[in-house]
């Protein structure tokens, strides 16, 4: 047969391997999520998260000064209370002396060019744990949780968060949420990245450990997507980008690459972002200290797969491990 061509001539040498990436990885992609506790001088070690930890606001400067200098962009945050009287409504979700407003303030002084990203959701706030107002039956009440999430995104806005991140997959509350942004004059000062598409996945286990947030009775299988559901993902994509969302997010991350691929055709001008979840990161940890393989090499294998599925922003908690690596 007549050979027309060698592709291995494209990989021979480490660049011409890095120049068949299509998208190369920046540190500007990571945006590094974080547990922010009621104890203002807590570093408290997550045991099911490897390196990560609950801090205080007292804690934030020698925690993130560090990571800032090396070239940390963004962080996405999660406020872990213990203190405080969970309620059905999630009442602390926004308490001003509440971690999460203590936070986004402290950082806005401490690193004035640092992204911040809030996670909206109540399951953290909630007596139930789920993510929104219940009915007497135990199932959700969408509209008063859609209105409750939106009071909260406002909050977290007016507390000076770039971008609000509603995580709980209630129909309607990104409509909602943009609205309540518009009215009170944040519509262009805040970005509103919707988990558009977030399934109900085994992968969020050490995530609730680390913040308390394991439903007191029943799951999240009626408001977070089937994983087998591409359709349900692709009609929340569009329905999401349709109702105002500036970032469209799939999550988890490795074992919906084909869902980050969908988001990436269906919204072509919207910056797409995936989260690997802490059992993603979990898993990788686990799998290098079985001898699997080399931790380092196998996180740029996901992460580069996630930007080769069509994600220009990964939420990961190797966020640090990466500014390090991207500087080497
Ligand atoms: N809204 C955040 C989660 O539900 C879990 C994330 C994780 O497992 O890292
Ligand atoms: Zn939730
Ligand atoms: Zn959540």
């Amino acid at each position: 047969m007549e050979i027309s061509s060698i592709l291995q001539g494209g990989y021979q040498h480490p660049l011409s391997r890095a120049w068949q990436s299509r998208r190369q990885l920046t540190k500007s992609m990571f945006m590094y999520p974080i547990f922010i506790t009621d104890d203002p001088n807590a570093s408290v070690e997550i045991p099911t998260l490897p390196g990560q930890r609950r801090w205080g606001v007292n804690r934030l400067e020698e925690f993130l000064g560090p990571l800032v200098q090396k070239g940390l962009a963004s962080v996405i945050l999660f406020g872990v209370p213990f203190k405080c009287e969970k309620d059905g409504r999630g009442t602390p979700a926004d308490d001003p002396s509440g971690p999460v407003i203590q936070a986004i303030k402290r950082l806005k002084t401490l690193f004035p060019l640092l992204y911040i990203a809030c996670d909206v959701c109540l399951c953290e706030y909630t007596s139930h744990g789920h993510c929104g107002l219940l009915h007497q039956d135990g199932t959700i009440n969408t509209e008063p949780s859609v209105e409750r999430l939106a009071e909260v995104a406002l909050n977290y806005a007016l507390a000076g968060a770039h971008c609000v991140a509603p995580s709980d997959m209630m129909d309607g509350r990104v409509a909602a949420i943009k609205r309540k942004l518009i009215d009170a004059g944040l519509g262009n000062k805040c970005t509103l990245m919707s988990y558009s598409a977030k399934f109900a996945s085994s992968l969020y286990g050490p995530f609730r450990d680390a913040a308390g947030s394991a439903p007191a009775f029943g799951d999240r299988k009626c408001y977070q997507l089937p994983p087998a559901a591409k359709g349900l993902a692709k009609r929340a994509i569009l329905r999401d980008a349709t109702e105002g969302a500036d970032i469209i997010m799939v999550k988890p991350a490795l074992p919906y690459l084909d869902v980050i691929a969908d988001a990436a055709e269906l919204a072509p001008d919207h910056p797409i972002a995936c989260y690997q979840v802490s059992g993603e990161f979990a898993m990788i940890h686990a799998g290098a200290k079985a001898g699997v393989y080399e931790l380092k090499t196998m996180a740029f294998e996901a992460a580069e797969s996630m930007v080769r599925a069509g994600a220009g922003i990964i939420l990961s908690y190797f966020t640090p491990e990466f500014l390090d690596w991207l500087s080497a």
